[in-house]
C-alpha cells in the first residue's frame, strides 16, 4: 500500500528511490593493500595510495570485484562484461586525491530486480537500476576540538558498492522493506556485513510527491542515513514538507538535504544550483574491467540459496504460511537453525517453536540466535517429546523455559521434575472420579444442558494431575462418565 498524503486540494502520492552504499566484505581496500577493518585507531590503516601521495598508483582488489559480481547476481541483475572506473572530482578535506574513484556511465552491474516482503507475506517487485564499485572517502571529525577539525583516513579507499534502485517505492514501509531485503541478500551472499550502526550500510534517500497517476515530481535527496527507523521518519517529514510547499502554490527545488534525527526534520545542505559538477572522466591509472562468461558462471555456481527461493521452498515443500516462511528466511542463521530443527519432523510445529517460544525468549533476554542457550538439536529433542506423547504442549513450554535458563536437555528436565505425561488410564480415571465426586452441583448443571462446563472438568482434572494427564485420554474417559 502506498502512502497517500491528503492535502486541502487533493491527494498526494509519495515516490521513493534509494542509493545504498554497502561496504564490500574485504580485508583490504579497493586500490591498496591497507586494512579495511572497522574500529582501528585513527590513521593507522592508511597506505600511500589512500593518502594520495604523488606518483602512487591504484591497483584493483580482485576480491572486491568478485564480491560486486556476486552481489549483482544476487540482485538478479545483468553483469556488464566491460566496465570502467571514473574519477568523480570534488574538493573536500577528507578526500586527499581531490576525486573519488567510482563508476559512472559503464558500471559493473546493470539492471536487476528484487522482491520486498510486505505485511501478511505479500511481496512486491522493486527495480534495481545499477550497482557500481567505488572507494569511500576519509572521515572528518568536527567534535574533537573547539576550533579544529581532524581527518581520519582509515576509511579512505575502503571498497563500497553503490546499489541504486528505481523510484519504485511508495511508502516508508516499502523503503524499510527494501533496505531489509538488500541487507538480507548481501548477508546471505557474504558480500557485506550489513551493519548499519558501524556504517557498513548507509542509504541516500530520494523523495518526491505527485498527484496519483501523474508524472514524477522533483526529488530531494537525504544523504547518509544509517538506521531504518530514521529513514522512515525522514521520508514522512520530507514528503509532508513537499506537500505543504506544493499546496501553497510553491515549487520543490531539487536539493540535497540533511536529516536531523534529534529534531526530526530535514535541512537544506546544497541546492541543485550549487550542485557539484563532478566532471567525471575515465581514470587513466586504471584499466577497464573485462570479464568472460566463464568468470561470471564460476561465481554464479557458488551462490547460496537466497531468501526468496528459500521462502518459496518453505511454503511449497514444508507447508509453512508465507508469513512464517518470510520470518524464517530473513536471516540465513535463522533459516539454517529452523531447518536443523525441522529436519525429519513436523515443519509447522518446528516453525511455531522457533518463531513463538525461541524468538520470544531471545527478545525478552536481548540475545541473538548465535548466543541462544538452546541449540537446534536440543529444541528438536523437545519437539520429539511432544510428538511421542511424553509431555503435553503446555508442559513443553515449561520445559523450554528451563532449557533456556539452564541449558539443560529436555529429557533430563522431564525426568528430574517428573513431568512425564500420564496416559495410564487407571491413574487418570481415579483423578476424574475424585473431581466428579467433589462437584455434584456442577455435574447436575452439566447434565441439565450446560455443555460449556466440560472445560471446567478438564481443568480440574489437569490441575489434580499437575498438568501431566494426557488431555486426549482425559477427554476419552471423562466424556462418558459425565454424560452418565
Ligand atoms: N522523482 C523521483 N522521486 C524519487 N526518487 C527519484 C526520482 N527520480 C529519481 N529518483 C531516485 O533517485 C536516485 C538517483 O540516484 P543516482 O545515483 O542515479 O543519481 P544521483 O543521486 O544524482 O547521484 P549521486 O550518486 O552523485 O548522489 C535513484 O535511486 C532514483 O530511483
Ligand atoms: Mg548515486
Ligand atoms: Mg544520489
Amino acid at each position: 500500500m502506498g502512502m497517500i498524503i491528503q492535502g486541502a486540494t487533493g491527494d498526494w502520492e509519495v515516490v521513493i528511490g534509494l542509493e545504498i552504499h554497502a561496504q564490500v566484505t574485504s580485508k583490504s581496500k579497493l586500490f591498496s593493500g591497507a586494512s579495511a577493518a572497522y574500529g582501528a585507531a585513527p590513521n593507522s590503516q592508511v597506505s600511500f595510495v589512500d593518502a594520495a601521495m604523488p606518483g602512487m598508483l591504484p591497483v584493483i582488489n580482485e576480491m572486491a570485484v568478485e564480491q560486486a559480481v556476486r552481489t549483482g547476481l544476487g540482485l538478479n541483475a545483468k553483469i556488464n562484461k566491460f566496465s570502467v572506473f571514473d574519477r568523480k572530482n570534488y574538493f573536500y578535506a577528507d578526500l586527499p586525491q581531490g576525486y573519488q574513484i567510482s563508476q559512472y556511465l559503464q558500471p559493473i552491474v546493470g539492471e536487476g530486480k528484487i522482491l520486498i516482503d510486505l505485511k501478511d507475506g505479500e511481496t512486491r517487485e522493486i527495480g534495481i537500476t545499477r550497482l557500481h564499485l567505488e572507494q569511500d572517502a576519509g572521515k572528518s571529525l568536527h567534535d574533537q576540538h573547539p576550533s579544529m577539525s581532524f581527518i581520519d583516513l582509515n576509511r579512505s579507499g575502503v571498497p563500497l558498492m553503490e546499489i541504486v534502485s528505481e523510484p519504485d517505492m511508495r511508502s516508508p514501509e516499502e523503503a524499510a522493506a527494501y533496505v531489509k531485503k538488500i541487507r538480507s541478500i548481501v548477508r546471505y551472499l557474504g558480500t557485506c556485513d550489513g551493519n548499519m550502526e558501524e556504517g557498513s550500510m548507509r542509504a541516500d534517500v530520494n523523495v518526491s510527491v505527485r498527484r496519483v497517476g501523474e508524472e514524477f515530481g522533483t526529488r530531494c535527496e537525504m544523504k547518509n542515513i544509517n538506521s531504518v527507523r530514521f529513514m522512515q521518519q525522514a521520508i514522512i517529514y520530507e514528503a509532508n514538507r513537499q506537500v505543504d510547499i506544493l499546496e501553497s502554490g510553491g515549487t520543490v527545488e531539487q536539493e540535497t538535504r540533511l536529516y536531523d534525527p534529534d529534531r526530526g526534520e530535514t535541512r537544506s545542505m546544497r541546492s541543485k544550483e550549487e550542485a557539484h559538477d563532478y566532471r567525471y572522466f575515465p581514470d587513466p591509472d586504471l584499466l577497464p574491467l573485462e570479464f568472460d562468461g566463464a568468470f561470471i558462471e564460476r561465481i554464479r555456481e557458488t551462490l547460496p540459496e537466497l531468501p526468496d527461493p528459500k521462502k518459496a521452498r518453505f511454503i511449497k515443500d514444508l507447508g509453512l504460511s508465507p508469513y512464517d516462511a518470510g520470518v524464517l528466511v530473513a536471516e540465513k542463521e535463522v533459516a539454517d537453525y529452523f531447518e536443523a530443527v525441522a529436519e525429519g519432523r513436523d515443519a509447522k510445529l518446528a516453525a511455531n517453536w522457533v518463531i513463538g517460544e525461541l524468538f520470544g525468549h531471545l527478545n525478552r533476554t536481548g540475545k541473538d540466535l548465535a548466543d541462544s542457550p538452546v541449540e537446534a538439536p536440543a529444541l528438536g529433542d523437545l519437539i520429539d517429546l511432544i510428538k511421542d506423547g511424553t509431555i503435553s504442549n503446555r508442559i513443553a513450554k515449561e520445559v523450554f523455559e528451563e532449557m533456556f535458563d539452564t541449558g539443560k536437555k529436555a529429557a533430563d528436565i522431564v525426568e528430574e521434575k517428573g513431568l512425564k505425561q500420564v496416559s495410564d488410564t487407571g491413574a487418570i480415571e481415579a483423578a476424574i472420579d475424585a473431581v466428579i465426586a467433589a462437584n455434584p452441583d456442577k455435574v447436575a448443571e452439566y447434565r441439565g444442558g450446560k455443555d460449556k462446563l466440560f472445560g471446567f472438568f478438564m481443568g480440574q482434572v489437569m490441575k489434580a494431575t499437575q498438568g501431566k494427564a494426557n488431555p486426549g485420554v482425559v477427554t476419552e474417559i471423562l466424556k462418558p462418565k459425565l454424560d452418565g
